[in-house]
């Protein structure tokens, strides 16, 4: 049985997690960081704690799905005193410095970091990149859609999608992403890529890229309907993690695709 530990355990997909594993056959919730107060009811035994060297040494592996400051207290802890276990890292909005410490934490343990666990995105990241290699002379814009409690801007799967994007174009995408578009602004440029944010409601995450040339267009629309289709694959994830060497995996690594 794989013992997993949650960061983020009383959040909206956090708490999905827990019913998620209390029916899995193969793994179970082993321990929690609770930085508030947990509210669910867990397993007894369940190791609640809010330290992250006792999170760390309560499981197998951690899964993440909490805010930026706290994947940076769990990475630190790895990175500067040892902790040692695989993490599966589904947070977003990491500024340069916590992406540079992920990847200094994945020289010493597997990391899977993916914006979006669902396999849906992960196709969509592949299709993305045929696209944008494709019809290279198309606009390309980036809309994504979700509830009104998101705190990041713009999405973490919308940036992953545009770095795909730009990549296929040999772009750097912190040189063409546009992220506002307000006034006499002037013509659109050739190469830039939009990627704007609508937030509302319960959206669960919607996201939708766009080719747009003179005469015709592509929309490729991706729309999560359920919250736990992010914990399945955090799971997934999870026990694929397991078995592999240090290093920084993505989703598409655990899906082969
Ligand atoms: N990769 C993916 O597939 C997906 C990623 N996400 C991302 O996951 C993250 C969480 O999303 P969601 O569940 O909606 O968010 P919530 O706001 O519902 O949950 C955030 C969690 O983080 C915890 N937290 C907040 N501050 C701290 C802290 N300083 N130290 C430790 N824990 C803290 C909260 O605990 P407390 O209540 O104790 O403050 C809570 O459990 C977001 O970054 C989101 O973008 C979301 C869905 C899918
Ligand atoms: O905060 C969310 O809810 C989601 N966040 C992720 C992101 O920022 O891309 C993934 C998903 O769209 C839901």
């Amino acid at each position: 049985m794989l013992n997993v530990g949650i960061l983020g355990s009383t959040g909206r997909v956090g708490s999905l997690l827990i019913d998620d594993l209390e029916l899995d056959n193969e793994a179970k919730l082993s321990a929690c960081y609770v930085s508030s107060k947990l509210t669910k009811s867990i397993p007894e035994n369940t190791v609640v704690t809010n330290e992250m060297k006792i999170l760390l040494d309560s499981c197998d592996v951690v899964i993440d799905f909490s805010v930026p400051v706290a994947t940076q207290s769990l990475l630190e802890e790895v990175v500067e005193n040892g902790g040692n276990k695989p993490l599966v890292i589904a947070t977003t909005g990491f500024n340069k410095h916590q992406q540079n410490l992920l990847i200094e934490a994945s020289k010493k343990v597997p990391i899977l970091y993916a914006t979006n666990m669902s396999l849906g995105v992960a196709v969509l990241n592949k299709l993305v990149t045929l696209a944008s290699k494709a019809l290279k002379e198309f606009d390309c814009e980036i809309v994504e859609q979700h509830h009104r409690h998101k705190i990041d801007s713009p999405s973490g799967t919308a940036l992953t999608l545009a770095e795909h994007a730009a990549r296929a174009r040999d772009l750097d995408l912190d040189k063409v992403r546009v992220s506002g578009r307000d006034g006499e602004i002037g013509a659109r440029t050739k190469d830039e890529i939009g990627v704007m944010s609508l937030r509302g409601g319960d959206i669960v995450g919607r996201h939708t890229v766009g080719l747009y040339n003179d005469g015709e267009f592509i929309e490729l629309h991706h729309t999560a309907t359920a919250r736990n289709t992010f914990s399945k694959g955090a799971i997934k994830a999870a026990k694929w993690l397991v078995n592999q060497e240090p290093g920084l995996y993505s989703i598409n690594d655990c899906l082969g695709l």
